[in-house]
């Protein structure tokens, strides 16, 4: 039996481009499905988009991104909040839940300079623009001839940094780039092999509030989750959990699913990219989260509680505040 449709749905987003695109989306696919269903947008700032001076890594605080969106949902000002998966704590407050999660896009970090093509053509000393530890510490891995600046902002902050000359390169993941319709802006992409995306990188994800009028949204949203991309974002957000994920750790999680078989690769390392540890499996895409796990155990006996170790005390310096990373677990 088809879920029972309300006559009005209000999605939260962050009032980004990138944010409104997708929300837009989200909004537009519903109407497809539910054509009688009238979708509004509520757009909202977030203090991950006010915080603008400081690296993600150094505002400290996980769901920078998302919280204000979960209070208006709370508060019953919307039904649903439209999110980059990658800007999701892995563990949601109580009472919310992801109720679908879209098809990913390119989950590829892309090269973009209006000057050079690619990482290797970058001379010495040029300027790579990044605010991700793990894109800092992979390029200072491969290039420890370039110099990484601080870059945050939403995407077009980013590319008009670029432009204003700040620096030689920038690193952002393509996915967005691709959504806003800026794809010439990338010169080129960095494979996986190169730069391991982020856990979630290029999916979107749906959050909903538990509701007390019995609404099914999980029901109604239900035609959005694509299989695959939920299974694949499972195994990734799972290494994350159990490194205690957050902004303040250099983490690549990627999975690939082909059917029924999932690939799973993880990376942790240092800031500066002179420790790295890092490790695949393959198995059942069913069994995504016991993949994450496994893949988590073999980065551990590289050492990577002691690597995650060096990060964290680097970053509680930095803050001068408690560390309250948690121990890792699984
Ligand atoms: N942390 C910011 C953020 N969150 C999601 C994206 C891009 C879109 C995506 O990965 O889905 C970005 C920008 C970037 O990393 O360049």
């Amino acid at each position: 039996m088809a879920a029972q449709v309300p006559s009005k749905l209000i999605i939260a987003s962050r009032e980004s481009r990138l944010a409104m695109w997708q929300a837009e989306h989200v909004r537009d696919r519903l109407s497809e499905l539910y054509p009688q269903c009238d979708i509004q947008i509520l757009g909202m700032t977030t203090r991950g988009d006010q915080i603008l001076d400081r690296a993600l890594s150094k505002v400290g605080g996980k769901g920078l991104f998302v919280k204000e969106l979960e209070v208006a949902m709370e508060e019953g000002r919307a039904d649903l909040a439209v999110h980059s998966l990658k800007d999701v704590p892995m563990e949601l407050p109580q009472g919310f839940a992801l109720a679908a999660v879209l098809e990913r896009e390119d989950p590829r970090d892309a090269f973009v300079s209006n000057d050079y093509a690619s990482l290797d053509d970058l001379p010495a000393g040029a300027v790579v623009g990044t605010s991700s530890l793990r894109r800092q510490s992979l390029i200072a891995a491969r290039y420890p001839h370039l110099v990484i600046k601080p870059l945050r902002g939403n995407l077009d902050t980013r590319l008009g940094k670029l432009d204003r000359g700040d620096y030689a390169a920038i690193i952002l993941a393509a996915a967005g780039l691709k959504r806003l319709g800026l794809p010439q802006r990338i010169r080129s992409l960095l494979e996986p092999e190169a730069s391991l995306p982020a856990a979630g990188q290029g999916a979107m994800a749906i959050e909903i509030a538990q509701r007390k009028d019995g609404l099914d949204l999980m029901a109604i949203l239900a035609p959005l989750n694509h299989v695959p991309t939920a299974q694949a974002v499972a195994a990734e957000r799972k290494v994350s959990k159990v490194f205690g994920g957050s902004c303040q750790v250099p983490l690549a999680a990627f999975a690939t699913v082909d059917g029924a078989a999932m690939h799973l690769r993880a990376m942790v390392a240092t800031p500066d990219g002179k420790r790295m540890a890092s490790a695949e499996v393959r198995g059942p895409a069913a069994s995504a989260e016991e993949l994450g796990v496994q893949v988590s155990e073999l980065l551990r006996q590289q050492d990577a509680v002691d690597i995650l170790s060096v990060c964290l005390a680097e970053a509680a310096a930095a803050d001068h505040a408690p560390n309250q990373a948690p121990a890792p677990r699984t």
